[in-house]
């Protein structure tokens, strides 16, 4: 039989499993063949964006899959130039075109870029197109704690932020105020895109002890933290690797050791600088 992640409960009442397959950087035809696999394995949620050029390679995977669209959840996010109440909604309708969807699961706002300082309409246009049923969740990603502040004071509460999260970079604070606010976190590049860490005892130690490989184990790190996490693989002997997380815990001590992996590295791209 095969393995589905559990979901998570957004705000706003919508079921988000909790192992995503991340798309980034593969083309059309590559995500195809990648989405195609990881749902025949499973896999019910696939996470691509407007930058990624990928989102025809998505739908051409889900109906290739024959798995039934409303079993698959999916999130894409969009980019700078259409942050703006009708941006959103020009960004959604290509988004649906391309993936040859008529609702999306989750659309986000990619990155803040606070330069144009346009993020709050981006997220209050997102809320109207939830309104009207275009998307069933919306949320934001890169978002740090001042820009989900400033988006709250103006009403609207995003759903999950996406954001780099590893066990070199747990995001400690960031998490305490996602809880406090109940805003859901995806962890991506949660791999560390096959990072050196995966080699280090505090993993390695815990892999052995649950017959599992270092990768599982760091996956499993997350979601027992409420994380979700969108690991991509290309792969379809690593998809499954990926997925097969839900029939082990670590123990309070595995997670901590885990834990101390941060050391306060710097992210991949600092959103106050870095967006598209
Ligand atoms: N919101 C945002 O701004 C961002 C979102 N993302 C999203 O997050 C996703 C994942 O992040 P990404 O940066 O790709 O990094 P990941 O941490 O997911 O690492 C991906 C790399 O790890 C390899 N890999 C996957 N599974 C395993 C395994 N079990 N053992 C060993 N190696 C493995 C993959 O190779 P192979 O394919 O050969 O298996 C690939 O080279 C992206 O695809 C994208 O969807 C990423 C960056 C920014
Ligand atoms: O993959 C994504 O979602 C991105 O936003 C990319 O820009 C990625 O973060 C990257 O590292 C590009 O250099």
């Amino acid at each position: 039989m095969t393995t589905l992640a559990p979901t998570l409960t957004l705000a706003g009442g919508a079921q988000m499993p909790v192992l995503a397959l991340g798309t980034w950087p593969m083309n059309d035809a590559e995500t195809a063949d990648a989405v195609d696999s990881a749902l025949r394995s499973g896999y019910r949620h696939i996470d691509t964006a407007e930058n990624y050029g990928n989102e025809r390679g998505v739908g051409e995977g889900l109906r290739r899959s024959g798995i039934p669209r409303e079993e698959v959840f999916l999130t894409t996010k969009f980019n700078r130039a259409h942050h703006s109440v009708d941006g959103a909604r020009a960004a959604c309708e290509v988004s649906l075109q391309r993936l040859g969807v008529e609702q999306l699961d989750l659309l986000l706002v990619h990155w803040p870029n606070p330069d144009q300082d346009r993020y709050v309409d981006a997220v209050r246009g997102l809320a109207a197109l939830r309104e009207e049923g275009l998307i069933r969740a919306f949320g934001v990603s890169n978002f740090t704690q001042p820009h989900l502040a400033r988006v709250i004071d103006a009403g609207f509460l995003p759903e999950v932020n996406q954001i780099q999260l590893d066990p070199e970079h747990g995001r400690a604070e960031l998490l305490r105020v996602h809880r406090e606010l109940g805003i859901a976190t995806t962890a991506y590049t949660p791999l560390g895109r096959a990072g050196a860490f995966l080699a280090d005892p505090a993993i390695t130690a815990a892999a052995a002890a649950h017959g599992k490989t270092a990768a599982q184990v760091v996956l499993r790190w997350h979601v027992q933290q409420g994380i979700a996490a969108a690991p991509k693989s290309a792969n379809p002997e690593r998809q499954r690797e990926n997925l097969d997380i839900f029939d082990f815990a670590l123990s309070d001590a595995e997670m901590a050791a885990i834990s101390a992996l941060d050391v306060g590295a710097p992210l991949h791209h600092d959103p106050e600088e870095f967006g598209h």
